[in-house]
């Protein structure tokens, strides 16, 4: 399978001295939904935001099909790696949805029909075509996320990360948003405390834990397995059984 995501012995200091990643390896196969676990404080988030090249300067490479995230490709790499970070409102600031949904692809220069067809296609994959002229401040925070989730699938991503997807969604947009995720082709790193959610959308989970990779596998196998989840803080909720789930793929 081509490699969408390949990380390497990826180390990380922040200036304080705190290390938050300790030699993480990985490869995410194009087309796989993987789910990225871990107790609060585990470098998840530093993880990601060496994806594209927010944090650098450690040691080992990430790579995004083929090619290195460093200085020389910052370019290119920002349009493969398409992060929804976890608040919409950190991704929205023009006075429509339209524009706030053309605004990444026409700074790299899509214009014209093209930039059009990008915007109605982005918006009709998550259901929000019909909010185009409205100014997303207007919108539900559910409502919002999807919109962000557009901004994000316009700019044609190698790999879609994103950053606690469920978070602050009622179960009705929950479900919607775990459907336009099913439904999208294209590689997903999603970031989740809500494990059953990890569990309905991504076959295979990372569980990172202070600094390392501690499991890599099937999400189902590592949330029942009890030993994996003590050890590294993470708990389903109650009466959740994870065997119980039929995932859809
Ligand atoms: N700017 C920073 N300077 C110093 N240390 C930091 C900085 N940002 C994060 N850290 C530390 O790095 C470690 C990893 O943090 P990170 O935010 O990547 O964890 P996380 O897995 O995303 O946690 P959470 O689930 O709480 O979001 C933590 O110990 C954190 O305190």
């Amino acid at each position: 399978m081509t490699a969408s995501l390949e990380v390497s012995g990826l180390a990380f200091a922040y200036p304080d001295g705190h290390q938050a990643l300790f030699g993480v390896d990985f490869r995410i196969g194009r087309g796989e939904r993987v789910a990225l676990l871990g107790p609060n404080g585990a470098g998840k988030t530093t993880l990601v935001l060496h994806l594209n090249g927010i944090l650098a300067g450690g040691a080992g490479t990430v790579t995004v099909a083929g090619l290195p995230v460093d200085k020389r490709n910052m370019a290119e790499i920002r349009r493969k790696v398409g992060i929804v970070f976890q608040d919409p409102d950190d991704q929205l600031f023009m006075p429509t949805v339209r524009e706030d949904v053309a605004f990444g692809p026409a700074a790299a220069g899509v214009k014209g029909a093209e930039l059009e067809e990008r915007v109605r296609t982005a918006l009709e994959l998550v259901g929000m075509a019909a909010f185009a002229d409205r100014p997303p401040h207007h919108l539900s925070f559910g409502q919002r996320r999807r919109v962000a989730v557009a901004t994000v699938l316009a700019m044609e991503p190698e790999i879609l990360v994103l950053d606690e997807p469920s978070s602050n969604l009622d179960p009705a947009s929950r479900r919607e948003l775990a459907d336009i995720l099913r439904s999208l082709d294209v590689t997903v790193l999603m970031v989740t405390h809500d494990l059953p959610y990890a569990l309905e959308l991504c076959p295979r989970a990372l569980v990172l834990s202070e600094g390392v990779i501690a499991a890599d596998g099937r999400t189902g196998e590592l949330l029942g397995d009890d030993e994996l989840m003590r050890t590294h803080r993470l708990e389903l909720p109650f009466g959740f059984d994870p065997r119980s789930v039929t995932m859809g793929a």
